[in-house]
């Protein structure tokens, strides 16, 4: 069922900073800044040849990645995406599996303009896990 991966992605407390980080010393390809008021965050892209690392920024009152800063108050490691071929058959195996879909379960238009869904990190051995419709 799985396929590729997606992007590793990072939150951090000030994503400039982080993009900069990534760009200027890190010697990256790094997208600008994008608002993403639907998810929560604000996102940065950092291009590699083989994948993408994705930095998140928490966005409005109710930012899904709030409280993982509050924990984690330098940034860390926040979730890892997979691409999947049909993510309503996927869904639906892994619910059938006794896995939790977050949010109301149905896929969201992600930052890379395709249909993606997230499981609960209690059901992933601790990591919070993206799928994404390729
Ligand atoms: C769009 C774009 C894209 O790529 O397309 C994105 O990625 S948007 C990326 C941002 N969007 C999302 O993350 C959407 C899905 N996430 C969520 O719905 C939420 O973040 C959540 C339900 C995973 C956690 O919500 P929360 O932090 O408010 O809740 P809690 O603090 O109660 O956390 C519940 C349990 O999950 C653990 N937990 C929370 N966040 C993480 C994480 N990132 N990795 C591993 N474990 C985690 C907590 O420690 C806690 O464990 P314990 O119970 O043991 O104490
Ligand atoms: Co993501």
């Amino acid at each position: 069922m799985l396929l590729r991966l997606n992007h590793v992605a990072l939150a951090v407390p000030d994503i400039e900073a982080a993009a900069a980080t990534y760009r200027e010393t890190l010697g990256a390809s790094v997208s600008q800044a994008e608002a993403l008021p639907e998810h929560g965050v604000t996102v940065v892209f950092v291009e590699l040849e083989n994948t993408k690392v994705e930095l998140l920024e928490p966005l409005g009152d109710t930012s899904p990645i709030a409280a993982f800063l509050a924990k984690n108050p330098k940034g860390g490691m926040h979730h890892i995406c997979y691409e999947v071929a049909d993510i309503v058959a996927a869904r639906d195996h892994l619910v059938a599996s006794g896995m939790r879909v977050l949010g109301n379960g149905e896929p969201r238009i992600g930052a890379h303009g395709k249909p993606v869904l997230f499981l609960h990190p209690g059901d992933v051995h601790g990591t919070l896990t993206e799928l994404q419709q390729v």
